[in-house]
């Protein structure tokens, strides 16, 4: 179990209240002018990712404030319990334990008595040994030729983690060449279109697909994997040449084998593995063929060394802890609705849709933890785009709209792919935005500006609002060296801890999901109304109008 609290009547939050009401006005110029050590007083350093949180409407007060109240909150009694396998996921009865995946030190770590270790390592060997045998060609598919295409058949967390690592990894792939060895796709929408499409270019003699998922019951991959495997028997001819080309990633044994896949072709893992927490289990299946074992192992070392860091950091330099108080903050206090992921690496163009499950499905919840509504505002909307195409999309909104929202900005100092000018221009837009994003531009700056661009004293006073910029919009900024699969990995396991830490002090259950689980139920319920074309008249009038037309249009 979690302790519980009452966020509201936290002695810390009623005091960050009465701060909040001195601080908001201020100026982040003006925080900046006063203190000239301002960068070095809020940034943190762990291996080469450096977090500067210097350009957030805070103070030291701020933070210490901020700090009381996560451990008014429990929080390092909460973080002591996931580690140790308590059932903090309460609602589903289970552990949450996707550190126990990446436990690269091997400490026992034990659920219910049991060390979970050893089959932890039990699976990592597995994996290994199968993505090594990809590789190197002795997987043999049907016709005897070697796999070169991979299909991972999933949806949320079984599919956006190993998109957006592979994607973000690519400068990785294991290489044949000079060209990634393998091809990795990706089937998750129910829409026919994506299954598909992704058909088109698969040759069923080198194919190997990848059913992931953790039920093994998901409508959407249960139907994406028939399709695949009725596309393959047409071209295999033979029922037997499937245990070649299809393998299974599940926590339900019965189901795979019901689904027809040999059971020595699945790779387990456990219910204390949380869906949008499990690429660091078997589900990164198709990530540890694509980069190599060696750099998936790199991966959980990075998400290990930062477990290690959470856990043992004192709260005054714990990045993930850090962020999270200053993403309250702005939740909380300022009202923020939204947050925004804007990596500057366009390998990294999932990873604000990645945390999108990772944060929304977490912390989207309404209810606290004593079963009661939560009077004040939890998890906020997350969104990005890489940089810079986000800059010439919604950035207006961000530097000149009423809303105020919070972004974080990442970003390698060395590019995968140096190519003349493109990293130090990529890198100048990177530094450019959060300096005039927390600086603005004065109206008489902008007067100066028109002057000196021959602008009539009228013309001035016309174009002179709307090119103000108010500034005082926080950032944080995530530098690191290289996005190496260690620094991915520790960078995931940053935001996963934010994630937690967040939902401790919302005193909210941030590892169940409830809430998906009602579009599932109403899916299932008029999927059989649509087989025939007889009108519809048990749901309210709006959907029997829309399911009655939608008969009507598709008879053609
Ligand atoms: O791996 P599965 O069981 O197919 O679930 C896929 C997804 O289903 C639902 O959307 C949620 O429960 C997600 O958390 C989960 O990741």
């Amino acid at each position: 179990m979690l302790p519980t609290h009452s966020f509201l009547e936290l002695p810390a939050y009623q005091q960050l209240q009465s701060h909040f009401e001195q601080i908001k006005g201020r100026h982040l110029r003006d925080l900046f002018a006063e203190n000239p050590n301002r960068f070095s007083d809020f940034s943190l350093q762990f291996e080469d990712i450096l977090v500067d949180f210097s350009k957030n409407r805070i103070t030291s007060e701020t933070t210490r404030l901020l700090r009381q109240l996560a451990g008014e909150a429990g929080l390092y009694e909460a973080i002591e319990r996931m580690f140790s396998g308590d059932a903090i996921n309460v609602t589903e009865n289970r552990s949450v334990l996707h550190v126990a995946l990446r436990n690269r030190s091997n400490t026992p770590i034990l659920v219910d008595g049991n060390d979970v270790m050893p089959d932890v390592n039990a699976v990592l060997d597995k994996m290994k040994g199968f993505s090594e045998r990809i590789s190197s060609g002795e997987w043999k598919g049907y016709s005897g030729k070697p796999i070169t295409q991979l299909v991972n058949i999933g949806i949320g967390g079984s599919d956006l983690g190993p998109v957006m690592v592979t994607e973000a990894l690519k400068p990785y792939a294991v290489q044949k060449d000079g060209k990634p060895l393998l091809d990795v796709h990706f089937v998750s929408n129910v829409d026919g279109v994506h299954i598909y499409e992704t058909l088109q270019k698969l040759d069923p003699e080198t194919t190997l697909f990848m059913i992931a998922s953790k039920t093994f019951t998901t409508q959407e991959t249960m139907s994406n994997a028939h399709s695949a495997r009725d596309w393959f028997l047409t071209h295999a001819g033979d029922e037997s040449a499937v245990a070649k080309h299809f393998v299974a990633i599940s926590t339900n044994k019965s189901e795979v084998e019901k689904f027809g896949i040999d059971p020595e072709n699945m790779f387990v893992f456990w219910d204390w593995v949380g869906g949008r927490y499990s690429l660091w289990s078997a589900i990164g299946l198709s990530i540890a063929c694509y980069i190599g074992f060696d750099n998936f192992a790199a991966l959980l070392e990075g998400g290990h060394a930062m477990d290690q860091h959470f856990r043992n950091t004192p709260i005054e330099e714990n990045i993930p802890v850090t962020l999270a108080l200053v993403g309250v903050w702005y939740n909380n206090f300022f009202g923020a609705e939204s947050h925004a992921i804007l990596p500057y690496d366009q390998y990294m163009h999932r990873f604000a849709a990645y945390f999108q499950q990772g944060d929304m499905e977490s912390n989207g919840k309404s209810v606290d933890r004593n079963g009661k509504p939560a009077a004040y505002q939890t998890g906020p909307v997350i969104w990005g785009e890489p940089g810079t195409n986000g800059q010439h999309a919604f950035y207006q909104l961000i530097h000149q709209g009423t809303k105020l929202i919070p972004c974080d900005f990442i970003a390698p100092a060395i590019s995968q792919r140096p190519l003349g000018e493109h990293h130090n221009m990529l890198l100048s837009n990177f530094f450019a935005q959060t300096e005039a994003l927390m600086n603005g531009k004065s109206g008489e700056e902008v007067v100066s500006e028109l002057v000196k661009s021959g602008k009539n004293e009228e013309e001035v006073a016309l174009l002179m609002p709307f090119k103000v910029f108010s500034g005082n919009r926080p950032t944080n900024s995530i530098l690191v060296q290289k996005m190496t699969p260690r620094t991915l990995g520790s960078l995931i396991a940053l935001y996963e801890h934010k994630i937690f830490t967040q939902g401790i002090i919302w005193n909210i259950f941030s590892f169940d999901q409830w809430g998906v689980e009602l579009g599932k139920q109403l899916a299932n319920r008029i999927l059989p109304e649509l087989a025939d074309d007889q009108p519809v008249s048990s749901h309210d009038s709006s959907t029997n109008g829309l399911i009655n037309y939608y008969k009507k249009l598709r008879k053609g």
